[in-house]
């Protein structure tokens, strides 16, 4: 099994799809063939296009990786990240690189990022806007009414369990959950109060929030931001999304501004919310980036300098999701008790992690916690019904 480069202290077998049964070979198996089939069906793609979703398809499920065209804008960069993994079976290179790796395979196959009419046309954006239009998003705004008459303590808690929550509900998880699961969830690590007593006190805090998907968690990410702006808990927010699609629902610029315009348009506090945004954007109180590393197929612990002394520059780095999480603490086979504070601690400032349960990567948990939990017999790692509040402060 491959190790881990450039990770913080404690070293673990880094994650592949080689064992069969497992929830990583069941993503490459199962959920990828899927998704081709769900892209191919929502275009009227040319036989161009559908020869290349063919020839990935073959690839994935039995072929070796093949590398980029040559003359490819980021040939150089995947060919330096596959270095040793080009010619391999899909299931025996690290996990977090073969999705990372599908994802960039699949956009090209589509004509995402050559010269053409294809160009810049998200592969996800159907499934992406049929969410926005749907009815959940629509009660999700209607209820910030009620939300706005709570008490602070109240209105902090329900938009940061909003957005933690907001997590469950991305379009890849549908692709083999059949749908999000609803409900209460469980909160087995809530590191909340350590948040709020961060920002307290900091004056003039600049929030960081690392992105996941859109739609029914961008909007609850952009509620929030809102909140700490205009609670004053924050000055300034940066916000950290995708320079291409990816992972399914992942947000780009493009849906940040498809998601702020549909809360804005929303009527009650939603709408008064959406404008507070849209002015803030105007000001330059919140940011939006959108970095190369993003998309890499990486640790946070290799990020690149300049992505390094962004994060110093936060009072606080909130990390949204699943894949972030993995890329935090490393994509590896941790004890579930090893230390998040020491596993995050390469990074440049403090920072609080978001999170729903959707793979096997998890740091953190006391071993109370850890014994009962497994005796559940549930798959509590990977259904999204768990979530963690989980700061490094
Ligand atoms: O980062 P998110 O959106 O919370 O979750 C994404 C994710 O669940 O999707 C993949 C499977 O398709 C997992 O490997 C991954 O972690």
């Amino acid at each position: 099994m491959p190790e881990a480069a450039n990770t913080p202290p404690l070293s673990a077998p880094v994650i592949t799809s080689e064992t069969p049964g497992s929830f990583a070979r069941g993503v490459l198996d199962k959920r990828h063939p899927a998704l081709i089939q769900q892209v191919r069906d929502a275009f009227p793609y040319g036989p161009e296009q559908h020869q290349a979703l063919d020839s990935l398809l073959q690839e994935i499920t039995g072929g070796a990786i093949a590398p980029l065209p040559a003359g490819t804008r980021d040939e150089s960069a995947w060919a330096r990240w596959g270095q040793g993994y080009f010619g391999r079976s899909w299931f025996e290179v690290p996990f977090l690189w073969a999705e990372s790796y599908f994802y960039r395979r699949l956009l090209g196959a589509v004509g995402y990022f050559e010269r053409g009419p294809w160009q810049g046309i998200d592969p996800f954006a159907p499934f992406k806007r049929a969410e926005l239009r749907g009815s959940a998003v629509a009660e999700e705004l209607a209820a910030l009414d009620e939300v706005a008459d709570l008490p602070l303590e109240g209105r902090d808690r329900a938009l940061l369990h909003g957005a933690l929550w907001g997590n469950r509900a991305d379009l890849g998880f549908r692709i083999s959950s059949g749908e999000a699961r609803e409900g209460a969830g469980n909160l087995i690590v809530d590191n909340s109060a350590l948040l709020w007593r961060h920002l307290g006190a900091s004056p003039n805090a600049t929030v960081y929030l690392v992105a996941d998907n859109a739609g029914r968690e961008l909007i609850p990410d952009l509620v929030l931001i809102d909140h700490l702006l205009h609670t004053g808990r924050a000055s300034a927010v940066v916000l950290h999304v995708k320079p291409y699609p990816y992972y399914v629902s992942d947000a780009t610029m493009n849906d940040v501004i498809d998601n702020l315009r549909r809360v804005a348009e929303a009527p009650g506090r939603a709408g008064e919310i959406g404008d507070r945004l849209w002015d803030a954007m105007g000001s330059g109180r919140l940011a939006v980036r959108a970095h190369s590393f993003s998309c890499a197929p990486l640790p946070y612990a290799d990020m690149p300098e300049d992505l390094r002394d962004d994060f110093a520059r936060a009072t606080l780095t909130i990390f949204k999701g699943d894949l972030n999480y993995r890329r935090l603490v490393g994509d590896q086979l941790l004890p579930a008790t090893a230390s998040f504070a020491d596993r995050t601690s390469y990074f440049p400032g403090p920072v609080v992690a978001l999170r729903t349960l959707k793979s096997d990567v998890i740091v953190g948990l006391d071993a109370e916690t850890l014994a009962a939990l497994e005796t559940t017999g549930e798959a509590w790692r990977t259904s999204g019904t768990h979530a963690v509040i989980q700061g490094g402060l």
